[in-house]
């Protein structure tokens, strides 16, 4: 789907680069294709979004729908759903690939059908990731659940009526934005309280944002602990026109801070939800020179950065392209409150420390923080492990284009999952990746 012309399944080399320069438009948000496709397909009768993501996760999502159902056709750059509404096929094997959003979302909705069952072919990734929040959830609603001791493979079957239910948001939103898409369409509605310490808010006010924008609705605390969805509503087909991505982009910012040249940046809007949007305010208060342009966003780089210590809850898919910028900037930059981190696609608190001290940088974790020590030089010359995990594989890119000698990354294919043509837009501002093909078999 993506069409980036690149191998199958790669390693990339990345050489130093000594500027970087152009305008690119930025890519479609994945949090937001991701939701508005599911709500597409929840409504009945047909909705065009437009200008969908390329991207692993956006496959899966179309894919899973498909599967349950929904008429699925590729119109350019946007998606023509012809929605299931209310009523998913049951009986069917989902597979997400190795998109969280997208498997627990569609974990939410499943309990309409008689029977959903949902399988992963990354076991090592999606595969070890909790779902048993969500799935205790479902069950206190009257749902049939079965796990692997709260992992994939899953089985849901509903139905359920809806009413009160608490469901824990300490480790990861995506839980409660799964029973926000459900509570429409039950009969009583759902009464959410989110329990424990909620992480992620931003993203959970994206899905309010989606029912929203397809007539559905719901209303909220101002700190989210409760969330109220009638029942009975319907799902209103129409269009919808995606956002550019901001959790992407900040590895296009971070690497145009990084290095010398003017790098301008379009399709980030300045009032968006996506919390990853705050990544323009640390950089510069880093000490970055970015100027806003309406939806542009110009970035003079080379500046000397220095270090800062903030929250990262609300631009958790920010913090990795932020650490590399944190690994030039003078002093020790810390990323606090990000425990939700080591359950994405790899522990990336402990495996970003472990990649970072492996390339000559010093890194330090607690439970819930990450703090990189800054650099002027870094030496490069080493292979470092991608780790699956599409931000791990942009973060390790950003350090071999300031580093002295090339640095190679493992399974850089994988970054596919989120942004198909991250190497593509990097080489037409300039920087330069050789590609060497790795066995299929042996990912
Ligand atoms: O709702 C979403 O689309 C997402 C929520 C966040 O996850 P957590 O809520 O698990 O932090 C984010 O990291 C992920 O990339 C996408
Ligand atoms: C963690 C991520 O995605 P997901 O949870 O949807 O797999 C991400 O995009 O960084």
């Amino acid at each position: 789907m993506s069409g980036d012309g690149l191998p199958e399944q790669f390693d990339v080399v990345v050489h130093p680069a000594s500027s970087l320069n152009g305008a690119l438009r930025a890519q479609p948000s994945k949090n937001y294709t991701t939701r508005y496709l599911l709500a597409a397909a929840l409504a009945p009768g047909e909705t065009r979004v437009v200008g969908v993501a390329t991207s692993e996760d956006a496959g899966a999502m179309l894919r899973c729908l498909r599967d349950w159902g929904a008429g699925v056709e590729l119109v350019d750059e946007d998606a023509v759903i012809r929605g299931f509404g209310a009523s998913p096929r049951a009986g069917v094997t989902l597979n997400p690939g190795n998109a969280g959003a997208v498997a627990r979302f569609l974990m939410g909705v499943a309990a309409l059908t008689t029977g959903t069952t949902f399988v992963t072919d990354y076991a090592d990734s999606l595969g070890k990731r909790p779902q048993g929040d969500l799935l205790d959830a479902l069950e206190r609603l009257g749902a049939q659940v079965g796990s692997n001791a709260g992992k994939l493979p899953v089985t849901i079957s509903g139905p359920v009526r809806g009413g009160v239910v608490e469901v824990s948001a300490e480790k990861s939103s995506q839980y409660a934005s799964a029973l926000m898409f459900l509570a429409p369409l039950l009969p009583a509605g759902l009464d959410l309280r989110l329990t424990g310490d909620i992480k992620s808010h931003a993203p959970l006010r994206q899905t309010l944002d989606t029912l929203a924008a397809f007539g559905v609705r719901a209303s909220a605390s101002d700190d989210l602990s409760r969330i109220t969805i009638p029942g009975g509503q319907v799902y209103q087909a129409g269009r919808v026109l995606v956002p550019g991505d901001y959790p992407g982009s900040a590895a296009i910012l971070s690497a145009a801070a990084l290095l010398p040249g003017e790098v301008r940046l379009s399709n980030l809007r300045e009032h968006d939800l996506q919390g990853e949007r705050e990544a323009v305010n640390v950089l510069r208060d880093m000490g970055a020179d970015i100027v806003r342009q309406g939806d542009t966003l110009v970035v003079r780089g080379g500046r000397p950065l220095r270090a800062v210590t903030r929250d990262g809850d609300s631009f958790t898919d920010a913090v990795q392209a932020l650490s590399a910028a944190a690994a030039f900037a003078a002093g020790q930059t810390t990323w606090q409150n990000v425990s939700t981190l080591r359950l994405k696609e790899c522990d990336r608190i402990s495996d970003t420390r472990r990649e970072l001290e492996r390339l000559g940088l010093t890194a330090f974790e607690t439970q819930g923080s990450l703090s990189v020590m800054g650099t002027a030089e870094l030496a490069g010359g080493l292979t470092a492990d991608g780790h699956g995990d599409h931000r791990m594989i942009m973060l390790l890119t950003l350090l071999g284009l300031r580093a002295a000698a090339p640095i190679t990354i493992t399974g850089a294919h994988h970054v596919r999952k989120s942004y198909p043509l991250f190497f593509r837009h990097l080489e037409a501002l300039g920087a330069r990746f050789d590609y060497l093909p790795t066995d299929t078999q042996s990912d």
